[in-house]
């Protein structure tokens, strides 16, 4: 996709609010607009779809100049997903879902198993959810059908304005997670606007840092933009703390997981105990008959005869992905009272923990490789 010159100018208003813009969104990668309030980043993605007529410039999509088609058709191959959904209430789920599909008079039996295919593809029971309506979901599960519903059609491009802005920092995270494996399937084309500086360096493949008038100060991978920011606007953005920032960067997945101790529900406490004991811990990890961990126990839980054999899960028991950024992990750990954080797989199945130590010793390696180039820099003045 391909944006040239893109221009908007309010009525009444002297600026631009956004001004002559250039900038090219790669197939298949996802593409975050950051800047502060007011910078034009949504009227610069409501353009693309036409939600907002551009004034001057045009914005192509493949080879196709989409300045001058149809809006209607347009919307339909673009999915749109905006901060708490913005679902239909008195649609249910599968008609939210439906929706585009059936503008586009798919029959009704290719509709309904699209409908299930989506609620599948975002981890929701189709049986459960699809006759539900809107307000008897969480709002990280209006979320997930705002996001299906945006793909239901398969549109090749989604605009996603805020869409995680609403829901609290633990369901982002895993919304953020969800979305990254979905796209390692899927990839779309995906511009995406956030306030969320953490939120840009996690999910995109690039970022853009906008300033008045939609003015590209810097279009670089995050990598980039954390080591080598262009101007003192864009330093300003990283923050403090730009070795904390690079631990955005880092994925669960990419370090080394250590074991727990673990038990399974139903299974003998003294045994339990002895196990933990054997390998010098306090705490034990009681999983499900289907590996899905459910709450810590220390040792001293396990004393009491038959304490495993029904264990509720733990509301509070936060979990990360592989998806996760070793920021996300750290968040998690500083909010629970474990140095550990459990990590799990498809299906919820228990994989292992993250250490505190891991997060540590990933903090100072790369402390010390940003460290290097710029310390080359000084020596060749
Ligand atoms: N319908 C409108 N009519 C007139 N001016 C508008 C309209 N919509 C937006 N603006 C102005 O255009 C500029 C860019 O707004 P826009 O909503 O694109 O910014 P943004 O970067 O998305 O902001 P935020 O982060 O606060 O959502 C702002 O100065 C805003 O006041």
């Amino acid at each position: 996709m391909r944006l040239e010159g893109v221009t908007k100018r309010y009525r009444g208003q002297q600026e631009a609010a956004v001004d002559d813009v250039t900038m090219e969104i790669p197939a298949g990668e996802i593409v975050m607009l950051v800047g502060p309030s007011g910078c034009g980043k949504t009227t610069t993605m409501k353009m693309i779809n036409r939600l907002i007529e551009p004034t001057d410039g045009r914005i192509l999509i493949g080879d196709e100049d989409v300045t001058h088609k149809d809006p209607d058709d347009l919307r339909r191959s673009i999915g749109y997903v905006i901060q708490g959904a913005g679902l239909f209430p008195h649609y249910t789920v599968g008609d939210n879902i439906g929706l585009v599909p059936k503008m586009l008079k798919w029959d009704a039996k290719r509709i309904r198993e699209r409908v299930d295919e989506m609620l599948d593809l975002v981890s929701l029971d189709p049986d459960m959810y699809r006759n539900r309506y809107p307000r008897e979901l969480s709002g990280g599960q209006q979320q997930r059908i705002g996001v299906a519903r945006a793909l239901a059609a398969d549109p090749p491009v989604m605009l996603m304005d805020e869409p995680f802005g609403a829901v609290d920092p633990i369901t982002r995270q895993r919304l953020q997670d969800e979305l990254l494996s979905l796209q390692d399937e899927l990839r779309k084309t995906i511009v995406f606007v956030t306030h969320d500086f953490d939120e840009a360096v996690k999910m995109g493949d690039r970022i853009a840092i906008l300033n008045v008038g939609a003015e590209i100060v810097q279009y670089d991978t995050p990598d980039q933009i954390l080591t080598n920011p262009a101007s003192d606007f864009v330093e300003s953005f990283i923050g403090h703390g730009a070795a904390l920032k690079q631990l955005t960067l880092t994925r669960v997945r990419d370090v080394e997981l250590h074991d727990a101790a673990t038990t399974h529900e139903g299974d003998d406490p003294a045994d339990a105990a002895r196990k933990v004991r054997e390998i010098g811990r306090e705490h034990v990890l009681v999983l499900d008959d289907r590996d899905r961990p459910q709450r810590w126990l220390s040792l001293r839980d396990l004393e009491v005869p038959g304490r495993l054999d029904r264990v509720a899960r733990d509301r509070d028991l936060d979990l990360v992905s592989g998806q996760s950024t070793l920021n996300d992990a750290l968040d998690v750990m500083l909010t629970s009272s474990h140095g550990v954080v459990v990590v799990t797989g498809p299906r919820n199945r228990y994989e292992g923990v993250v250490r505190v130590e891991t997060i540590m010793g990933a903090m100072s390696s790369i402390e010390t490789t940003s460290a290097g180039p710029s310390a080359r820099d000084t020596a060749e003045e």
